[in-house]
């Protein structure tokens, strides 16, 4: 399976250093071979245009980072799948871990949010992960499943291509401690047998990555792991040439 490297740059950058960070992205990765992984930058909405231009035919996608669980409506300040997919957008991160924290998102919320993207045909990129306090407690296992059965359960999916998964442990983000290779193994482990079980068609190919301070010098362990297809990286998308530098452990 091909793997995917997402940047989510979160609430960070301007619309306009976008067409830079692009053409310093471009110089970074000139001396690697980009048949070997798929790239995609999800950025917020207000920068998707520049981006869209910016990648234009450099074969790098457009993501956004989130999206409303409503088609089309009265619903001041959301923006709809449709629109996204209108500008270009082809992954869309849903249930990330700080909208889950900060703006109260269950899993019928973040269900929503999934059956719109997929019904506007792009790639959800579906958060899942546990925090500290559950993994303290023995709960990181039941955690992660169960946001990944809430969001899932019962939802058709076309193609295995049509999901992403990203683990991401929330005691890793932004905090510099990145998961053991072997512990981000077992619980991506536990997420493919869950897949299986809840896709038995293509469980076994939609790609799981993994997120939690992934940088370049431990992104080739992180991506050697038989369950791990790629990562979802924060902090270090920011910066072109860190970006490249994990791309290129692939
Ligand atoms: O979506 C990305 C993750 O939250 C990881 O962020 P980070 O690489 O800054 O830890």
């Amino acid at each position: 399976m091909k793997p995917l490297i997402a940047a989510n740059w979160k609430m960070h950058k301007l619309p306009s250093e976008v067409t830079a960070w692009a053409s310093d992205f471009e110089a970074a990765l000139a001396d690697t071979d980009r048949s070997r992984f798929d790239l995609a930058i999800c950025a917020p909405f207000t920068h998707l245009s520049a981006l869209a231009a910016a990648l234009d035919g450099t074969g790098v996608a457009v993501g956004a980072q989130d999206v409303s669980s409503h088609a089309e409506g009265a619903y001041t300040g959301e923006v709809s799948a449709a629109m996204l997919k209108d500008l270009g957008v082809r992954y869309v991160i849903v249930g990330h871990s700080e909208r889950r924290a900060y703006h109260h998102e269950d899993d019928a919320l973040v269900r929503g949010k999934l059956e719109r993207v997929l019904e506007s045909g792009m790639t959800p990129i579906l958060c899942v992960g546990e925090t500290l306090q559950e993994r303290e407690g023995g709960r990181a296992r039941e955690v992660t499943l169960g946001q990944l059965r809430g969001a899932l359960e019962g939802v058709a999916l076309g193609n295995a291509g049509g999901l992403v998964v990203a683990y991401e442990p929330v005691w890793a983000i932004g905090t510099g401690k990145t998961a053991t290779d072997a512990d981000a193994q077992e619980m991506c482990g536990a997420i493919r047998a869950a897949l299986k079980e809840l896709l038995p068609e293509l469980g076994g190919a939609v790609r799981i990555l993994y997120g939690g301070s992934m940088k370049g010098d431990n992104a080739a362990g992180l991506l050697a792991q038989p369950d791990i297809q790629g990562g979802l990286v924060g902090s270090a998308s920011l910066d072109a040439r860190s970006l490249a530098q994990i791309a290129a452990a692939c």
